[in-house]
Formats: C-alpha cells, sequence, structure tokens
C-alpha cells in the first residue's frame, strides 16, 4: 500500500531553523473522490525518540522520571510532570538510545530492553516518531542518582511508584504524560496481570 501517488509536494519553505524545523509545505493531495486539492501544512520536524518505563515483577513498582516542561507550563498545568524516562535518539538506534538515556535520567542501568511499539505522538504536526521499551529492573541495576545532564538544564527527579498507585494517578490526573500513559496500561495488560 502507498500513498505517494495521492501527494505531490510543491513547495516548502523553511519558517523557523532553530533547536528543530518549522516548515509550511505546500502540496496537492489527490482525494478519496479523485479530485486533486491544494493544501498547505506546517511541520515540526523533529528527530524520532524512545522511552522507557523500568518494571519490577515482585515489588510491583515502576520507575518514573519528573521534571519542568515548558511546553505543559503554558498551557496551564502548574507542576513539574511526571514522565516516563525518554530521549531524542540522536542517530543512534532506539535500544542502545534508550539504555543511555534511562540510565542518564533514571541511573538505572538496563540490561535487556523490550520494544513494545511504535507511536506517532502528534501526527497532525510533528514529524517525531516514539519507539517504547519497557523493562525488568532490579534495586542492584541502580548505579547512580540519575537526574540527567544539569549542562543540558535538566533537572530530573526519580520516582518509584507501586503500579497501583501510578494507575491512580492516572485516572486523578496527576500523570498526563501520553508515553506514560501508555507504558503503564501496557504493564498493567501484560506485566502485572
Ligand atoms: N537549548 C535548547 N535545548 C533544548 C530545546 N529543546 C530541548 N532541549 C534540550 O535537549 C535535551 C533533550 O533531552 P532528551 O531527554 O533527549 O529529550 P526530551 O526532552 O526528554 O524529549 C523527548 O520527550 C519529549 C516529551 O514527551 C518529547 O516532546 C520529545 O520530542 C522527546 O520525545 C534536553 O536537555 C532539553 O532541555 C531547545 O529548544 N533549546
Ligand atoms: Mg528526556
Amino acid at each position: 500500500m502507498t500513498i505517494s501517488d495521492r501527494v505531490r509536494i510543491k513547495d516548502v519553505r523553511v519558517l523557523s531553523n532553530g533547536w528543530t524545523t518549522l516548515k509550511n509545505t505546500t502540496f496537492d493531495y489527490r482525494r478519496a473522490n479523485g479530485e486533486w486539492q491544494t493544501q498547505h501544512r506546517e511541520t515540526y520536524e523533529r528527530d524520532n525518540a524512545a522511552a522507557v518505563l523500568p518494571y519490577n515483577r515482585a515489588g510491583r513498582t515502576v520507575i518514573l522520571v519528573k521534571q519542568f516542561r515548558l511546553p505543559a507550563f503554558i498551557r496551564g498545568y502548574d507542576d513539574l510532570l511526571i514522565e516516563a524516562a525518554a530521549g531524542v535518539l540522536d542517530d543512534a538506534s532506539p535500544e542502545m538510545r534508550i539504555r543511555a538515556e534511562a540510565e542518564e535520567e533514571t541511573g538505572y542501568r538496563l540490561d535487556h530492553v523490550h520494544k513494545v511499539f511504535e507511536a506517532f505522538m502528534s501526527p497532525g504536526a510533528i514529524t517525531e516518531k516514539l519507539h517504547f521499551f519497557v523493562a525488568e529492573y532490579e534495586p542492584s541495576m541502580r548505579v547512580s542518582d540519575g537526574g540527567g545532564l544539569e549542562h543540558e538544564g535538566e533537572d530530573i527527579e526519580v520516582l518509584e511508584l507501586g503500579i497501583d498507585e501510578a494507575l491512580a494517578m492516572i485516572a486523578d490526573g496527576r500523570i498526563i504524560d501520553g508515553k506514560a500513559i501508555m507504558l503503564l496500561q501496557y504493564v498493567a495488560l501484560h506485566v502485572f496481570k
């Protein structure tokens, strides 16, 4: 299945080229009824990324991180955001990158990471595709405090939560990060059955 014969890119304009690139693309799209229609769309072009939820089956716990997120703050969320550890790939493989990112942010050196799915988190606007992982952890795998890279402005708290509490926090709105919600529901369904 291809839709490339339904799309003709006519013009691409870079609107902003800062940390990431914002483009405005003009293209013709062949609608379901066969008619061609000209459209303009802005895309925020971000590298792919990966997220991980470490879990401990016996203790029924998971590891999450907590950090300041400017976009959530601007939108009125007046607290640090509880998230699954995540980072951009920077051209590394998702498996390699997520191990490094997990150690940087949570302090846990994970053994085996298990890929569970991929998802576009905001497909109408952002090109980024997120690779999702889960990984079993043991307390002995903690090799540092984590916290992220201070020189990049990261100031990350590490949280170890019971799975039932984490699920309750989704229900009452204390966990509001999409990737954390998806991974918590995955482990609720497939690990802590
Ligand atoms: N100077 C500067 N630094 C930035 C900017 N945007 C991000 N950074 C820094 O770049 C680093 C990126 O950290 P990662 O851990 O690799 O990524 P992330 O911020 O966790 O992002 C991932 O999760 C986000 C939230 O779900 C996603 O939005 C993001 O695309 C990615 O998947 C952080 O130190 C962050 O502060 C920016 O506009 N300017
Ligand atoms: Mg991160």
